[in-house]
């Protein structure tokens, strides 16, 4: 659990975070997101001292970070930014090993560690082991940015703009690994993004920041029904709310009894992919297969009140 108390830091004059209060329940996403300058990055980095408060404090599992001394706790804190950061003259698995090796791990379990978080990011360690960054692809660099902030088996890990750069089809199978890689670990992730549709894919719960100060922290469903703020209510943007309310949930929870005709939409897809479908194909309902067997039907009307405001 991050426990984050009223925490302030002062840059000059301007208090570019100020007085947030917030707790990141362990094993959970939170995501921070805000426009630019909106103090996010500050935010993230006095977790892991990169940046020291002016007041304020953070307990991580109830211990006051003041007293653990900074290069502890980065070891004990994972951190990926955007562009990697990979050391260009190490190789892949030597960028992994570099906390491991840090920590004093043995050759044997480091190895074993770089070849199971290679594996587990989908890059063939006998392949990529021991290529240079510079002979990957800008996705393949940023897996295995996330994979060497993995490597020590963190409880936490903070990831600013991890999938800023990448192209949108890139982006979404990034982000299904790392919502895979949480639940396979339950890590705790803190993320921060300035993509709202990235914040509720992948967020628990957000937290919403403008000019320093924390505008609203609840779980997505929450922000799109009750934006705090007409700001908040801006960044999820109007005429975006029903659909980012379908994106929310996933087709196997609205299954109804009924046959419906034509190809039919998997039970792990989300209701926004079903909707898009429907209206595409100007079907009123469609068949739900899982495990190759069709179970059901999503309805065109089902979806309609599902995307109503919530009363
Ligand atoms: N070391 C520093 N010295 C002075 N001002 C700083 C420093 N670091 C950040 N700031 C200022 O603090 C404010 C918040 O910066 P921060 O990087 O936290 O914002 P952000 O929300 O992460 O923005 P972005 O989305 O553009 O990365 C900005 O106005 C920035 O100019």
């Amino acid at each position: 659990m991050i426990e984050i108390d009223d925490i302030t830091k002062v840059y000059g004059e301007t208090a570019v975070v100020d007085q947030v209060t917030m707790t990141i329940d362990p094993r959970s996403i939170c995501v921070i997101v805000g426009t630019s300058g909106s103090g996010k990055t500050t935010l993230m980095r006095m977790i892991n001292k990169l940046v020291t408060q002016t007041s304020g404090s953070i307990r991580i599992d109830g211990e006051d970070i003041s007293n653990v001394p900074a290069y502890e706790l980065r070891r004990r804190i994972g951190y990926a930014i955007q562009g990697h950061g990979l050391f260009p003259h190490r190789t892949v698995g030597q960028n992994v090993a570099t906390v491991p090796k840090l920590l004093g791990w043995d050759k044997k379990k480091t190895a074993a560690r770089v070849d199971e978080l290679l594996s587990l990011f989908q890059l063939d360690p006998a392949q990529f082991r021991d290529r240079l960054p510079n002979e990957l692809s800008g996705g393949q660099q940023q897996r295995v940015g996330v994979a060497r902030a993995l490597a020590a088996e963190p409880n936490i890990l903070l990831m600013d703009e991890p999938y800023g750069a990448l192209d949108p089809v890139i982006r979404a199978k990034a982000q299904e690994d790392l919502l895979a890689i949480q639940r396979k670990f339950g890590t705790t992730i803190v993320l921060v993004t300035h993509d709202m549709e990235e914040a509720i894919h992948l967020g628990d719960k957000i937290a919403v920041m403008d000019k320093g100060k924390l505008l609203q922290f609840a779980k997505p469903a929450e922000i799109i029904a009750n934006p705090a703020t007409p700001f908040v209510a801006e960044l999820i943007g109007t005429s975006e709310r029903p659909f980012r309310l379908l994106s929310l949930a996933k087709v196997a929870d609205h299954i109804e009894a009924g046959e419906a005709a034509g190809e039919p939409v998997e039970a792990g897809a989300s209701l926004r992919d079903a909707y898009a479908e429907l209206l595409w194909s100007g079907r009123p309902a469609l068949p739900v297969r899982r495990d190759g067997q069709i179970v059901g039907q999503v309805t065109l009307a089902q979806l309609a009140k599902l995307a109503a405001r919530p009363q």
